[in-house]
């Protein structure tokens, strides 16, 4: 069994104990009676010619509190502090991992941070049931995540069809060239490179440059993890990163939105002239 799948396993077991507590119907009328998502593929500055790209590298910052790969991070006593502090600082999206075997988080972490802040919010977790989406959507999410490596073709499309039925985006995330060519197949245009290989939870950074060229410019390109300074940040942006998604850099600075304002800075200054 890969860490992947081993993930989704507790993943699939905690929700069937939570749709034991709320069913189906109930959380449907809570999604559609929640207020509208934000524009989240607007925010990490898409446009639907591409010309998004002359502008600010955006940052996606992660309330994470451990990771399988590092065990525990930091201690978030309150995650909306941090959330806070990461809006100070101008992240574009706010990403609050949702998993709770693994990386210790959880619907309540999402709630805190979303009474806390205004910005579009990413729910972070293994999204393989429709369930999810619509229970993201119920607590207020405009993204939800979803992993190619976890999802076939079917659930994928069905998965981003009804996010954005919702009125939600997805952050769609690949880690090889087949990945990426299923996510754009699929209709993705917020399309993360994780430099981590969820399998063996290996980091190569070097992955996103050979990875990103072969999105179109008409997606936001996502630069995910193994950000440790400035100059990892330079680096991602040099490659075309629209955006960058960072947590533990982050999590474990005591202050975060100078952090983010240096992550900014440097890859704004290290963007290329936008593609044709
Ligand atoms: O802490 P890092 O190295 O900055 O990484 C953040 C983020 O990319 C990572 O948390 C992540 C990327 N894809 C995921 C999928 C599930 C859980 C977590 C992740």
């Amino acid at each position: 069994m890969t860490v992947l799948e081993d993930i989704i396993a507790g993943v699939r077991e905690d929700l069937e104990a939570r749709r034991a507590g709320i069913d189906d119907a109930a959380i449907r009328s809570r999604a559609l009676a929640a207020p509208p998502a934000r524009d989240a593929f607007a925010a990490l500055g898409g446009t639907a010619d591409g010309t998004g790209r002359d502008t600010v590298l955006r940052v996606v910052s992660e309330v994470k509190r451990k990771s399988p790969s590092k065990g525990a991070l930091a201690d978030i006593p309150a995650p909306a502090d941090l959330a806070r502090e990461y809006r100070d600082g101008g992240a574009s999206v706010i990403s609050v991992l949702t998993e709770e075997r693994r990386f210790g988080g959880s619907l309540a972490d999402f709630d805190a941070v979303r009474a806390a802040v205004d910005l579009p919010l990413l729910r972070k977790d293994f999204t393989v049931e429709p369930f999810q989406v619509w229970e993201a959507r119920a607590h207020g999410a405009d993204l939800v995540l979803l992993i190619v490596a976890a999802l076939d073709d079917g659930p994928l499309r069905e998965l981003l069809g009804l996010a954005r039925e919702l009125g939600m985006e997805a952050l769609v995330e690949t880690h090889t060239e087949d990945e990426v060519d299923r996510a754009v197949s699929a209709g993705a245009r917020i399309i993360g490179v994780n430099v981590r290989n969820l399998k063996t939870l290996d980091v190569d950074r070097s992955n996103f440059a050979r990875l990103a060229g072969r999105i179109p410019p008409s997606a936001v390109v996502i630069a995910e993890s193994g950000v440790r300074d400035a100059d990892d940040v330079a680096e991602y942006a040099a490659h075309g990163a629209d955006a960058i998604l960072v947590g533990e850099a982050l999590v474990r600075d005591n202050a975060p939105a100078d952090a983010l304002r240096r992550f900014i800075a440097a890859g704004t200054a290290a963007r290329p002239p936008r593609r044709a």
